[in-house]
């Protein structure tokens, strides 16, 4: 599902900027801090299916190539403040990501690469995903992690872990084998992205205190909810 961009991005800058007072005066409502973090990889190495895992707690009955962008979106609570974590699920298939891929890097707070664990060409397109992310500057300090999916299907494995172990640490990426299928194999999709939201939430620091710099604020309209959110 094709979701609208600039109404994703403004939902994402009210969420990043309300944490501090508004421009205009007044105080704004206690609003929970918003990550951004994107799934990229390959076509069908299963991004729809570990977002919706970890948004809907559940396996999807089906899926279709993703266009464009879907997003999903979990409250956790950590160390007892309620964060939102969102979940950019790209399009893997280069025809339905190319008019969208400037926006998925937008004010992004993490990365996880995917690739199936079934099928090594998934695994072999890694630098280039890896090359897109530089491509659109993102800061060296942006939490990366690496995903091997589908690891149910223990005799169709191509990808041996010694060799995405390898990988991951050449890029200096926590690695983690997963099944967004069966929650019981191996890491849990959900500690997975937990692991994750701790790591942003302490990595980042908190607005709430700090008088926003008037030219970084981008208060727009709430938004309309224009996009697909199964959760
Ligand atoms: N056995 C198994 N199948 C999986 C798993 N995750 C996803 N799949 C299957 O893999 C196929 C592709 O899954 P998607 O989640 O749609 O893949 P995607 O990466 O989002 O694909 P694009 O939207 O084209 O980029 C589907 O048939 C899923 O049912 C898994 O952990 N185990």
């Amino acid at each position: 599902m094709m979701a609208a961009a600039a109404d994703l991005e403004s939902s994402l800058e009210l969420s990043l900027t309300s944490s501090g007072a508004v421009a205009g005066g007044g105080l704004p409502p206690a609003r929970s801090r918003i990550f951004k973090i994107i799934v990229i990889g390959d076509s069908n190495v299963g991004k729809t299916c570990l977002t919706y895992r970890f948004c809907a707690g559940r396996f999807p009955q089906r899926t279709e190539a993703t266009i464009g962008v879907d997003f999903r979106e979990r409250a956790v609570t950590i160390d007892g403040e309620r964060i939102k974590i969102q979940l950019w699920d790209t399009a893997g298939q280069e025809r339905f990501r190319k008019s969208m891929v400037q926006h998925y890097y937008r004010n992004v707070h993490a990365v996880v690469f995917v690739y199936d664990m079934t099928n090594i060409a998934s695994f072999h397109s890694l630098p280039s995903w890896i090359e897109e992310c530089k491509q659109h500057l993102l800061a060296n300090d942006i939490p990366r992690i690496l995903v091997g999916n589908k690891c149910d299907l223990r005799s169709a494995i191509q990808v041996p872990t010694d060799l995405a172990q390898k990988f991951a640490d050449t890029h200096s990426m926590p690695l983690f084998e997963t099944s967004a299928k069966n929650p019981n194999d191996n890491d849990h999709v959900e500690a997975i992205f937990m692991t994750l939201a701790h790591k942003l939430k302490s990595h980042k620091p908190l607005m709430l205190s700090q008088p926003p710099d008037r030219d970084e604020i981008h208060i727009k309209p709430e938004p309309k909810p224009a996009m697909t959110c199964w959760c």
